[in-house]
C-alpha cells in the first residue's frame, strides 16, 4: 500500500503526519490527495470518521508551502465546533509552515475578526453566514486570490434546512475567483451531488468508498422500541447500565429540539449523570465550554441537538443514543458516524417510538443494513418509569420558568435583524416554502407508493397517474417534530 509520500507530498508534511501518529493514508486520502495535487477539482464522498479533513489539508499545504500568500484557502462548514476543529488540524500539520489560520463564525467578535481579516492569514475557516456578514460589511479583507475553496459537510451547506446558507453562499462565491480548485467533502455527498458538480467544473475527480453499507462496519448498530410516553426512562436505564458495566465509558445523546435538549440534561444531572448540553440557544462561549470538558472527560455523556451530529470528532465516545429517530437517513448516518471512529469499535443506538418505525425503515434501506433489536431488562425500565417522568415533569416546570420559548423566538427575531430581514415577512415565507415541500413530498411519496405497487403486481401499466394511498396523505407521526 502506497504511503503518504507516494503521493505526492513533501518530506516535511510526510513528517507531519508520522508525528501526528497517521502511519498509512486511508483510502480517500489515496484516491483524493494525487488529483488535488495535480490541481483538479475533487469531490470526496468518504464514511464518517475515514480522514477526510486530512485528505483535503494536506495537499493544500504542500500548494501553499510552494506558493505562500494570503488569503490561500478558504474552509466553509455548516458549524462553529467544526470550524475550530478543521483550523486545529491545519495548525498542527501545517506548524513547520508558520502557517496563519482564522476562524470567521457567529457569536464571536465581529470586529477581532475584521482585524484577523485584514492581516491576510494564510487559511479562513468560517460558516458562511457570518463570512457573507464580513463581505457585506467591511473592505479590509479580500477572497478574490484564493487558491482553494473547500466546502467541508457540502451537502449540508447546500441543503435548505433550518439554517439555510443558500442566501450566503450566494455572497460568497460571487467574492472568490472563477479560477480556483474546488474540494468538496461529505460522508453524504451523493444525495446532492448534482447541484454539487455545479460547483466543481475544474476537471472534477470524484472519489466515493465503494461499501456495501454505508456506515461503518465497526459500529454496531441497534434499535430499541419504547412506547412514546415512556422513552425517557428507557434512556436512564441504557445510561445507568453503560456506568454500571464500563469504567471508562463516553455518550452522546441526539435530540430532536433545543427545548428537549435542555430538559433531558437538567433531568440526567438529577439523576447524577456527569452530563453537558450543546445546542444552539447556548451563547457560543458555553457551547465551546460545554465541548472542552466533554472532550477532556470531566463530563462523560454530551446531550445534543444535530448542531453536533456532523464532523465532530472525538475519539473517545463510545456509544450514541438517537433519543428521537432521525427523520432522514443522513441525519442518522452523521449522528451515529460520532463513534466506530478511525477504526474503532463503537455502538449506536436508536430509541424508536410507535410513530417512527417508518423512519427506521428508511435509514435501513438508506445504509443497506437492517438494525438488531436492544435487549433490555422491561422489568428494570418500570421499576424507575414513575420517578423518570416525575423528575422530567419537574424539570420542564423549572425551565418553562426561565422564558426558554420566549427567549428562542426573541433570538430569532433578533438574529434576522441583524440580517436586515423583516421577521414577520420570513415567518410568512418559511410557512409558505414549508406548505410547497410538503406538497413536494406527499407527491413523491405517491409517486414512490405507485411506482411500488407496479412492480408488485407486475402489470407494468405505463402512464397512469399515481392515486394516493390513505398512508401517503397522512404525513408523519406525531413523533417527528
Ligand atoms: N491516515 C490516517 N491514519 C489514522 N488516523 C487518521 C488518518 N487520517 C485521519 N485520521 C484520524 O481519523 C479521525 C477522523 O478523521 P476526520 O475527522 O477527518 O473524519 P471525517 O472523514 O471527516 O469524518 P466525518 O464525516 O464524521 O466528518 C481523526 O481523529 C483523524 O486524526
Amino acid at each position: 500500500m502506497a504511503g503518504f509520500a507516494e503521493l505526492g507530498l513533501s518530506s516535511w508534511l510526510v513528517e507531519q503526519c508520522r508525528q501526528l501518529g497517521l502511519k498509512q493514508p486511508t483510502p480517500v486520502q489515496l484516491g483524493c490527495i494525487p488529483a488535488i495535487l495535480e490541481g483538479r477539482d475533487c469531490l470526496g464522498c468518504a464514511k464518517t470518521g475515514s480522514g477526510k479533513t486530512a485528505a483535503f489539508v494536506l495537499p493544500i499545504l504542500q500548494k501553499l508551502s510552494e506558493d505562500p500568500y494570503g488569503i490561500f484557502c478558504l474552509v466553509l462548514t455548516p458549524t462553529r465546533e467544526l470550524a475550530y476543529q478543521i483550523a486545529e488540524q491545519f495548525r498542527v500539520l501545517g506548524k513547520p509552515l508558520g502557517l496563519k489560520d482564522c476562524i470567521i463564525v457567529g457569536g464571536m467578535d465581529m470586529v477581532a475578526q475584521a482585524l484577523e481579516l485584514s492581516r491576510k492569514p494564510h487559511v479562513v475557516i468560517a460558516t458562511p453566514g457570518r463570512l457573507a456578514d464580513h463581505l457585506r460589511s467591511s473592505n479590509t479583507f479580500s477572497i478574490k486570490k484564493i487558491r482553494f475553496l473547500v466546502m467541508d459537510e457540502a451537502d449540508r451547506l447546500l441543503e435548505q434546512g433550518c439554517t439555510d446558507f443558500t442566501v450566503d453562499l450566494e455572497a460568497i462565491l460571487a467574492a472568490v475567483p472563477a479560477r480556483r480548485q474546488t474540494l468538496l467533502f461529505s460522508a453524504t455527498l451523493t444525495d446532492t451531488l448534482k447541484e454539487l458538480q455545479g460547483l466543481a467544473t475544474n476537471q472534477p475527480f470524484f472519489w466515493e468508498a465503494q461499501a456495501p453499507v454505508r456506515t461503518v462496519e465497526q459500529l454496531d448498530q441497534r434499535y430499541l422500541l419504547v412506547p412514546e410516553k415512556v422513552k425517557d426512562a428507557y434512556l436512564v436505564h441504557l445510561i445507568q447500565k453503560f456506568h454500571d458495566e464500563h469504567d471508562d465509558w463516553s455518550i452522546i445523546i441526539f435530540t430532536n429540539t433545543c427545548k428537549t435538549c435542555q430538559v433531558l440534561c437538567m433531568m440526567l444531572r438529577k439523576f447524577n449523570f456527569p452530563t453537558v448540553a450543546l445546542h444552539s440557544m447556548m451563547k457560543q462561549k458555553e457551547r465551546f465550554a460545554a465541548l472542552a470538558k466533554f472532550k477532556s472527560s470531566i463530563y462523560r455523556i454530551l446531550i445534543a441537538t444535530d448542531v453536533a451530529s456532523r464532523g465532530l470528532d472525538i475519539p473517545t465516545v463510545q456509544v450514541v443514543i438517537n433519543h428521537n429517530t432521525p427523520g432522514l437517513p443522513k441525519i442518522y448516518i452523521h449522528r451515529v458516524g460520532r463513534t466506530a471512529r478511525a477504526g474503532r469499535q463503537g455502538q449506536a443506538i436508536t430509541l424508536v417510538t410507535q410513530y417512527d418505525i417508518h423512519l427506521l425503515h428508511a435509514i435501513e434501506e438508506q445504509i443497506k443494513k437492517q438494525l438488531e433489536k436492544f435487549l433490555v431488562e422491561e422489568a428494570e425500565v418500570e421499576q424507575i418509569l414513575t420517578q423518570v417522568n416525575v423528575v422530567r415533569r419537574e424539570c420542564e416546570i423549572k425551565l418553562e420558568a426561565t422564558n426558554f420559548d420566549e427567549k428562542k423566538e426573541i433570538n430569532k427575531r433578533k438574529q434576522l435583524i441583524l440580517e436586515g430581514k423583516d421577521p414577520d415577512l420570513e415567518a410568512k415565507r418559511k410557512a409558505e416554502l414549508a406548505k410547497i415541500k410538503q406538497k413536494n413530498r406527499r407527491f413523491k411519496e405517491q409517486v414512490e407508493h405507485a411506482l411500488q405497487r407496479q412492480k408488485t403486481s407486475g402489470t407494468g401499466h405505463r402512464g397512469r397517474r399515481p392515486k394516493a394511498r390513505p398512508e401517503a396523505r397522512s404525513g408523519p407521526g406525531p413523533g417527528l417534530r
